[in-house]
């Protein structure tokens, strides 16, 4: 894989022939490639606990990918496509490829093996990763799998500030190289299938990995998590929630770390313009997957404005719905500097651990990589809105 990604452009090629020359032995590929496929299997190959756990708002993620259709390619012929560049640098970070893996806890109850998984697939396939505050392996035990490969935090902003600050500093001294600030999960929504089965994996305890061994957090309980894990429990469910975070709390951040911020969970404009005047580095466009308000705006529509709105002023980030190649196109082209890759990993890592959530990636790397080329591009840098047709406005 990793001579593969040295020499990028032929990575979608690569790919296709290395599946071509494995069914040449009776070898197909242990996953299925469509999107649709895979979520099928992973879904039914799954508790309906965990399953209800992945799902979201049905409408709002159906607009998510409907949103998608909306925008058609408009592909150019007879331009030399033999070598290509799918590399971006967001404010001097340079990423191999437009493409990091959305944050997304508590995977413990998806593989045994969880976030090391996954790490380890980001690892040997070079693709970013961003970890959850409320991941089910700590910080330090993540970034031990990721060698020199790009990570980012994702920070779920507490009531305890000082609590705040340590996961923040254990992640700079961890080698993350910038934090993610989710905005919009300061509550959790009304998620029908987890009511329905009055399922909360942190009341079990999963997704505590951070909380559990950090120093702050221990310093607040009586009695250390290992000997009393219900009163450390309680004090996550009391601390977690923080509904009156407000913008002009952003400056705390900005005092305790040196490391870009981003923003995720950004949709309307003024919000955008809000970012900027708060001083931050950078946007994540996202709808939280349909995860959090339902009947939400699909967060494709909204990116455009959001891109205007920011003027060039700060990079902006993109994710809810990305499932091919062609998705991540289509979102570079109206104005993303990257995207993120949600269930679609977490799909991979059910069904095959490390080795499904490598499938997945080296997968859509190729779909990419093969999308761009035919679409006549040897470059992510050459994609604007003239590679799009807009359906909708289009006779
Ligand atoms: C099971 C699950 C857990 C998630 N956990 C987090 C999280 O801990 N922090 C966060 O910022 N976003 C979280 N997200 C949202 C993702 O980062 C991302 O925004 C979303 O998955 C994108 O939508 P998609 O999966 O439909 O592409 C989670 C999403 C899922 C499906
Ligand atoms: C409180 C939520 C933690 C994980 C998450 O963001 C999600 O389930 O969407």
């Amino acid at each position: 894989m990793k001579d593969d990604q040295k020499s990028m452009p032929s990575y979608g090629l690569g790919r296709q022939m290395q599946v071509y020359m494995q069914g040449l032995q009776g070898q197909l590929p242990s996953l299925p490639v469509a999107p649709e496929a895979l979520e099928q299997q992973a879904i039914a190959h799954l508790s309906q606990k965990a399953s209800g756990y992945l799902a979201g708002m049905e409408d709002t993620m159906q607009a998510n990918l409907r949103a998608f259709q909306h925008w058609s390619i408009l592909p150019r012929m007879l331009r030399d496509v033999s070598q290509r560049q799918l590399s971006t640098t967001i404010l001097g970070m340079q990423l191999p490829v437009p493409l990091l893996l959305a944050p997304i806890g508590v995977q413990s109850i998806i593989h045994l093996e969880a976030e090391i998984a996954v790490a380890r697939a980001a690892h040997a396939t070079g693709v970013p990763m961003i970890l959850s505050t409320a991941s089910s392996r700590s910080i330090e035990a993540v970034a031990q799998e990721l060698g020199n490969t790009p990570r980012w935090f994702q920070l779920y902003w507490s009531k305890n500030p000082d609590l705040n600050a340590s996961f923040v500093r254990r992640a700079e001294q961890a080698g993350y190289s910038a934090i993610v600030v989710t905005l919009d999960t300061r509550l959790l929504s009304w998620r029908e299938q987890d009511i329905q089965n009055a399922y909360l994996p942190f009341l079990l305890g999963e997704g505590l990995a951070n909380y559990f061994s950090d120093p702050v957090f221990r310093q607040a309980l009586a009695q250390p998590p290992e000997e009393n894990p219900g009163m450390a429990i309680r004090y996550f469910i009391d601390i977690f929630l923080n509904p009156s975070l407000t913008w002009d709390q952003l400056s705390f951040l900005r005092q305790h770390t040196s490391l870009p911020i981003f923003l995720k969970g950004i949709l309307h404009p003024d919000d955008a313009r809000l970012a900027i005047d708060a001083g931050m580095d950078g946007i994540i466009v996202s709808n939280h997957g349909g995860r959090q308000v339902g009947g939400s705006r699909a967060a494709l529509d909204a990116l455009p404005a959001v891109v205007e709105a920011a003027n060039g002023q700060l990079p902006i980030l993109f994710d809810s719905g990305i499932r091919r190649g062609s998705d991540v196109l289509k979102a570079i082209a109206l104005g993303a500097k990257a995207v993120l890759l949600g269930r679609p990993y977490i799909w991979g890592l059910a069904l095959g651990g490390e080795a499904g959530v490598q499938q997945v990636l080296q997968n859509l790397l190729a779909d990419l990589d093969l999308t761009l080329a035919v679409s006549g591009f040897s470059s992510i840098s050459q994609l604007d809105a003239s590679l799009l047709v807009n359906e909708r406005l289009a006779q």
